[in-house]
């Protein structure tokens, strides 16, 4: 097969704590106030990263972000010295501190759509930083996400960059968790599938009651717009508001495509039978023979979806033609879900190997094996044009590795946001991280 699937995961932070921002995820709601282990968490996604990368897959990584957000705070009118900044901050609203100081840029699959250059008209990788508009404490990320991006991704032959959308509620978008793309090769014209939760501009009594849609059919059109996609080769499908009511707050916590594969759960869309025979139309067209593994609710609930997420899975394609599932350790311990996947993986279908990793402290605020990864889909030459620091080979683990040993605390809680020795260690660690990345100035306190 031609072309490959780059997976950029993000690195997890110094200050990963569990603050229960996210209502709809139901992980950060149930841990939050938790002890949270920063250092364990950075070294359980290398090792992924690792793993990935050593199994033969193009692995790159993605920066942190700087937390906490001093500039955000300042624009708030909080002023003085940082330290002042964060003492004031603290005493007026110690949860604002918090969620201005989350890890969350870790969950990458919500960084960016990536369109690949086989869909565009003009040829290039498309690149939309998602404005994460629903949640304040994600809100903040897509600056400094543009930032990275581009250093990453910085041939203006091979990649075009479009900022966020505009910071409205009917323009929430979050990123490639709600986007899918069904293709052969990988560098040859494919399918894409945009998930969105609600319309944006009118209400049509399909919104979920009890928690948020966060993507919007208005973002999604905009996307799909910015990337130059051929409408006869783009599908947009409603996400099933049981679902999102059920803690299905992005579509990657119910359905995962890879190639001609999508791996997903009977309740994950609004009017699936309609659905996915468009995709089969459209792929049919491509002469792309189109493969769903649909996984019924008498085998998995929905609950038992979000509480494993079984399908906040990798799927990978294997040199030898199958595809191994990632999944986290979660799946394996559930035995009805585990048994599901011990199935699968005998069935003689597309997947014939499953991978577990343990992905505890990012799992515990609701982000699993995909949501850690960015998919990008590059040809030999846009692959030869990624900065090359950012691949994860053997000598960038060992760098990264002894890093995060060397800044990372081994324990985060709230009420260690304000100690200003913490901004300092942040700091350093991420300017040296820069040096090692090759990502040049990237942080508003480098600039
Ligand atoms: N499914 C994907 N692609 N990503 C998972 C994102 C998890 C993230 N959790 C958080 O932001 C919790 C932070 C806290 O509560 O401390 C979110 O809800 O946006």
């Amino acid at each position: 097969m031609s072309g490959c699937e780059a997976n950029f995961d993000g690195l997890v932070g110094p200050t990963h704590h569990y603050a229960g921002l996210s209502f709809g995820n139901e992980a950060s709601t149930k841990n939050q106030n938790a002890v949270a282990n920063p250092r364990l968490a950075a070294k359980q996604g290398l090792l992924k990263m690792k793993a990935l990368a050593d199994l033969g897959f193009a692995q790159g990584i993605l920066p942190p972000h700087e937390r906490p957000h001093l500039s955000t705070l300042r624009k708030m009118g909080f002023g003085g010295s940082d330290r002042e900044v964060l003492t004031k901050a603290q005493a007026y609203s110690p949860r604002l501190l918090s969620s201005l100081s989350s890890a969350s840029a870790m969950w990458v699959a919500n960084a960016a759509t990536v369109s690949p250059s086989a869909d565009s008209a003009d040829g290039r990788v498309h690149f939309t930083v998602a404005n994460l508009n629903n949640k304040f404490h994600r809100a903040i990320e897509a600056e400094t996400t543009s930032a990275i991006l581009r250093a990453t991704f910085h041939a203006d032959k091979y990649f075009a960059h479009h900022d966020a959308l505009p910071q409205v509620a009917a323009l929430g978008d979050e990123g490639a968790a709600n986007h899918n793309r069904l293709c052969g090769a990988y560098d040859k014209p494919g399918v894409q599938v945009f998930v969105y939760g609600r319309d944006g501009l009118v209400k049509d009594g399909n919104e979920p009651v009890r928690y948020p849609a966060r993507q919007t059919r208005l973002a999604s059109d905009a996307v799909a717009r910015l990337h130059q996609l051929d409408e006869k080769r783009t599908v947009f499908i409603q996400q099933n508001p049981h679902a999102i009511d059920s803690g299905v707050f992005h579509n990657d916590v119910i359905s995962v495509s890879n190639a001609n594969v999508l791996f997903h759960h009977e309740q994950a869309f609004v009017n699936s039978g309609k659905a996915l025979d468009e995709i089969r139309k459209k792929m049919a067209a491509l002469e792309l023979d189109f493969q769903p593994i649909e996984v019924p609710q008498s085998k998995v609930s929905l609950d038992d979806a979000v509480a494993t997420y079984l399908f906040n899975s990798q799927l990978l394609s294997k040199t030898d033609g199958k595809m191994m599932l990632v999944v986290p350790e979660e799946s394996r311990q559930h035995a009805g879900v585990w048994a599901y996947l011990s199935a699968l993986k005998d069935s003689g279908g597309p997947v014939d190997q499953i991978e577990v990793f343990d992905l505890r402290e990012s799992m515990r605020n609701g982000g699993g094996p995909a949501c850690l990864r960015l998919r990008v889909a590059l040809n030999r030459n846009e692959l030869n044009a990624v900065n090359v620091a950012s691949l994860v080979s053997d000598s960038q683990f060992t760098r990264l590795n002894t890093w995060v040993d060397t800044h990372y605390r081994d324990r985060m809680q709230a009420k260690d946001l304000a100690d200003p020795q913490l901004l300092t260690e942040v700091r350093t660690a991420l300017d040296e991280l820069t040096n090692i990345l090759g990502l040049g100035a990237i942080y508003p306190f480098q600039r």
